[in-house]
């Protein structure tokens, strides 16, 4: 196999990182994962059509430029794109369309480009969870697992590159687990965090820890065979081998890997069988010395339907949850998501969605993944009214109550001004667009009527409310300045 395509790449990333900034090299260049070199065509693998598309865009002429000094003129460039869990929403969310851009590129010699939406996976033997691959569709078992004699098999680790510790933002809600994880990462099987169970609800981060060290162990040891499934294709497998005759192949299969990293270990709960067998290979594993790395949705305690030997032997190790991220590592998490699709948010608005989506990370991904969709597809500007919208159709939003007074309070705040200004009756410029910017919040945001919100602020009329609204409105949609005061009073008035 030619390993030449790992060496170019390297050269290339020299070149790129002394001509871009660095928090757009450690964003765009670090995930790339360099496949292969055949002839002039170095291939590249990135974790998302947007990400590609992205690199064209913003990175062409200094990826072209790395590539002709490092494989000469003529020379090619091919994208991979494995597709991860976020990818897929986000494609399903904004039906991004990933064509082969030749048109976009019609002078770059260096951009031959096509994209792949899954990864060709050389062993059929075990597969990601089933949400986050189309390729997991097939569960059967073509390996022949262990020839006798032949120690070492080249399996597909079936993780997502993205999932590495790099794009995890540590918080307390998570530092024993991360932490736990990185030590591992550093001495798969050597520590005493054997297993290690991580456990927490949903959307929280387990699987992206739990591959984050499988990702890390391929770095640190490349010849280390890591293998992450689901609990369920682990389940799949046993009774496809159960009834193909080769079940000792199927557990001479794990009893091979070092690092064995498997996901939501509750699915296993009431299926006795599969638990003898994993009871049989987790003891092999465990006495060679080799890493396990198990998540769950409840401690090993609150298990049911579980051998309880199996459960005496996941508090072996170290039982690490993960909890609901507090209000800063909230921001850390959008601020970080945001970058790596591109967006560039105000502070305003990031910390609106931080308020508003406290339970779960993928909530907040799907945040940023609808703002996105908005913004390119239907041309909106970002602001905290558009990230209402984005909120409400994820998470289920007390509906709060906003009241006049509260409305121009906050108005008057921002401007520090007293609210008797805003009633007095003057033409003053500063005065009369606090006035009119408060009722435009007034009309938006309440259920009164125009008479009602004028009789309310400074005693104006219906007519004066409606101009009021209007004025707003259009200076909004052309003032990007005055765009990002209207951004910061509402997310205030919705604190
Ligand atoms: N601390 C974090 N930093 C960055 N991204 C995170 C963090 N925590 C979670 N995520 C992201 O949130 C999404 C959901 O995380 P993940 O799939 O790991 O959750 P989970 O706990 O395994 O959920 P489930 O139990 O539903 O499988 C992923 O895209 C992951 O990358």
């Amino acid at each position: 196999m030619n390993k030449d395509h790992v060496e170019i790449w390297s050269k290339c990333l020299g070149v790129i990182r002394e001509n871009i900034p660095a928090i757009s090299y450690k964003t765009w260049f670090e995930p790339i994962i360099p496949i292969k070199l055949e002839g002039m065509v170095l291939t590249i693998q990135v974790p998302s059509p947007f990400f590609y598309e992205y690199l064209e865009e913003q990175f062409i002429d200094i990826l072209r430029k790395a590539l002709r000094l490092h494989l000469g003129f003529g020379a090619k460039l091919d994208y991979h794109v494995k597709m991860d869990h976020a990818s897929l929403q986000s494609k399903n969310a904004v039906n991004l369309k990933v064509e082969v851009p030749t048109a976009t590129m019609p002078t770059a010699s260096v951009s031959k480009t096509s994209t792949v939406h899954e990864v060709p996976i050389k062993s059929s033997v075990g597969s990601r969870a089933q949400r986050m691959q189309p390729a997991e569709k097939d569960h059967s078992i073509k390996n022949p697992f262990v020839i006798p004699g032949i120690r070492k098999i080249q399996i597909d680790p079936q993780l997502n590159s993205v999932n590495n510790f790099k794009n995890f933002i540590e918080g307390d809600c998570n530092k024993l687990a991360r932490s736990a994880g990185f030590a591992i990462a550093k001495n798969p099987g050597g520590t005493a965090f054997n297993p290690l169970v991580i456990y927490g609800n949903s959307g929280l981060g387990k699987t992206h820890v739990a591959q984050a060290v499988g990702n890390e162990v391929k770095v640190n040891f490349p010849e280390k065979t890591v293998l992450y499934v689901s609990a369920n294709k682990f389940m799949t497998q046993f009774s496809e081998a159960t009834k193909n005759n080769n079940r000792n192949d199927f557990l001479h299969f794990y009893q091979m890997i070092d690092v064995l990293i498997i996901d939501d270990i509750q699915e296993l709960a009431g299926r006795e069988k599969t638990q003898l067998a994993f009871f049989h290979i987790f003891n092999h594993l465990h006495q060679n010395k080799k890493q396990l790395i198990l998540t769950s949705d409840k401690p090993p305690v609150e298990l049911k339907g579980m051998e309880e030997r199996l459960l005496t032997r996941f508090k072996w190790g170290l039982t690490a949850d993960i909890t609901e991220p507090n209000f800063d590592t909230r921001v850390a998490i959008l601020k970080q998501k945001a970058l790596m699709n591109g967006l560039d948010l105000e502070d305003s608005v990031v910390e609106y969605i931080a308020n508003n989506v406290k339970n779960n990370v993928r909530e907040l991904e799907g945040a940023i993944i609808s703002l996105l969709a908005q913004s390119t597809l239907n041309n909106k500007n970002i602001d905290v009214s558009l990230a209402n919208d984005a909120i409400s159709k994820l998470v289920k939003q007390a509906k709060k109550e906003y009241s006049i007074p509260v409305i121009t309070k906050t108005v008057c705040d921002y401007f520090k001004m007293k609210p008797e200004q805003l009633q007095a009756k003057t033409r003053k410029r500063e005065i009369v667009q606090a006035r009119q910017i408060a009722m435009y919040f007034a009309k938006s945001m309440t259920d009164s009527s125009l008479s009602s919100i004028g009789a309310q602020i400074g005693k104006k009329d219906h007519a004066t409310v409606l101009h009021a609204c209007k004025a707003i409105t259009n200076l909004r949609e052309t003032d990007k300045k005055f765009q990002k005061y209207l951004s910061e009073i509402e997310s205030q008035i919705r604190v």
